[in-house]
């Protein structure tokens, strides 16, 4: 799956810019001015953009904004139009995380099981309103629960501090801002947390804050007229939500933001789930945040742990592939309804779902222990008998 890829057409833009702006060529340089003339030229450049744009290019960017998050609506129409067998396929090729527990928990023995969780659509489900995005009671008991057995992450495209507020569980790690904010617990729960990371702090893209401080401004300008977007800043990347816009206005709001992103040779575009992703281009993703715990955990290049990676987003993509890399040591699951190409072996339909399987992996590890300390005093009674 090409999740990396910047998924709006980034060659036509470009090229429709460098033949037809004044600020064709290295486009405008960073720092941008953020006011007087200037605007104007890159106004101009980006309606110039606009106007060179194909109606064709136009119509798979709004399909692939379509596509990012299919609604209820959508997916009742693919199942009255027979797609359930597709359905049936992708689910043989990514069965449930639930039914096949047991296989799941089978390859885990010997080794250490570490949770890396994504939050919107993982743990919490979508809604409109991002500020919103509220987690369940019970999902974070959960959390908290697994965290008492395993070393756990949270791993999320938004502003680390938002997600703490969101989770509110100060034993687990934090990677904020696409795994671009990584901070250990602030409390510990599992003895491993205790003697390994505690005090990690890892930002590989701070010299990109002001810059995304910038490009945060620039983006609320653009995008201003447009009714239902919303501009989230997540610290070290920014997120445009379309949503709440109008499909008929999709295709020029992901202009307005290809325009503003291109004036920031060092920022890439990607999409997430009616988001855009502005980000710093450095080769730092889920999957590079994914590693980095591990091996701050005490788990590089080990044959001891099995990281089990739950997501639901394109983003996630990128620590689905990495475990991959990994042969044979990490459980990658997909949060999805629908058939999506993933580098996932297993799926779960829904954030209750997920709940469902962090409960049952809980319950687990909870009776192999009882069963450990009942076999050992066995042993130790069989020894003085
Ligand atoms: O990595 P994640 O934790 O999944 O974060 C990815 C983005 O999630 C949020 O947006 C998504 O959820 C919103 C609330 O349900 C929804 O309104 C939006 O359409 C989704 O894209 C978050 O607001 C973004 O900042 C994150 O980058």
């Amino acid at each position: 799956m090409a999740q990396t890829s910047v998924v709006v057409p980034e060659v036509g833009m470009a090229a429709a810019a460098a033949t037809a702006c004044p600020c064709s060529g290295s486009l405008v340089p960073y720092p941008p001015p953020r006011a007087g003339p200037g605007m104007t030229v890159r106004r101009k450049c980006l309606r110039a953009a606009q106007a060179e744009l194909g109606a064709g290019l136009l119509n798979g960017l709004v399909e692939s904004m379509r596509a990012s998050s299919p609604t209820h609506a959508r997916a009742a129409a693919a199942l009255a139009a027979g797609v359930d067998e597709e359905h049936a396929a992708w689910m043989a090729k990514h069965p449930s995380a639930l039914g096949k527990f047991e296989e799941i928990v089978a390859a885990s023995k010997g080794k250490q099981i570490v949770m890396f969780l994504d939050y919107d659509g993982t743990l919490s489900p979508i809604v409109n309103d991002p500020d919103a995005a509220f987690m369940s009671e019970t999902m974070r008991m959960a959390v908290r629960s697994v965290a008492k057995q395993f070393p756990t992450a949270i791993v999320s495209g938004r502003c680390r501090d938002k997600v703490f507020e969101f989770v509110k569980l100060a034993e687990l790690y934090y990677a904020g801002s696409h795994g671009m904010d990584i901070k250990g617990p602030a409390k510990s729960s599992s003895g491993h947390a205790k003697s390994k990371a505690k005090g990690v702090l890892f930002q590989p893209a701070s010299e990109f804050l002001p810059m995304i401080e910038q490009v945060t401004q620039r983006l609320i300008e653009e995008t201003r007229h447009v009714r239902g977007a919303k501009v989230e800043n997540n610290k070290f990347c920014v997120s445009v939500h379309f949503r709440c816009v109008d499909e008929k206005s999709w295709a020029s709001l992901a202009e307005t933001v290809k325009g503003v992103v291109r004036e920031y040779p060092k920022l890439r575009v990607s999409q997430g789930r009616m988001v855009f992703e502005v980000r710093p281009s450095i080769k730092w993703d889920k999957g590079k945040a994914l590693e980095f715990l591990l091996e701050s955990l005490g788990f590089a290049e080990c044959s001891n742990v099995l990281p089990v990676y739950i997501g639901d987003d394109r983003t996630d993509e990128d620590a689905f592939r990495m475990l991959r890399q990994r042969t044979g040591q990490g459980v990658g699951i997909l949060v999805s309804k629908h058939p999506k190409e993933t580098s996932a072996s297993f799926s779960l339909q829904e954030p209750a779902e997920v709940m469902e399987f962090l409960l049952r992996l809980v319950e687990w590890k909870q009776l192999s222990k009882a069963r450990l300390r009942l076999r050992r005093r066995a042993a130790d009674h069989g020894a003085t008998a």
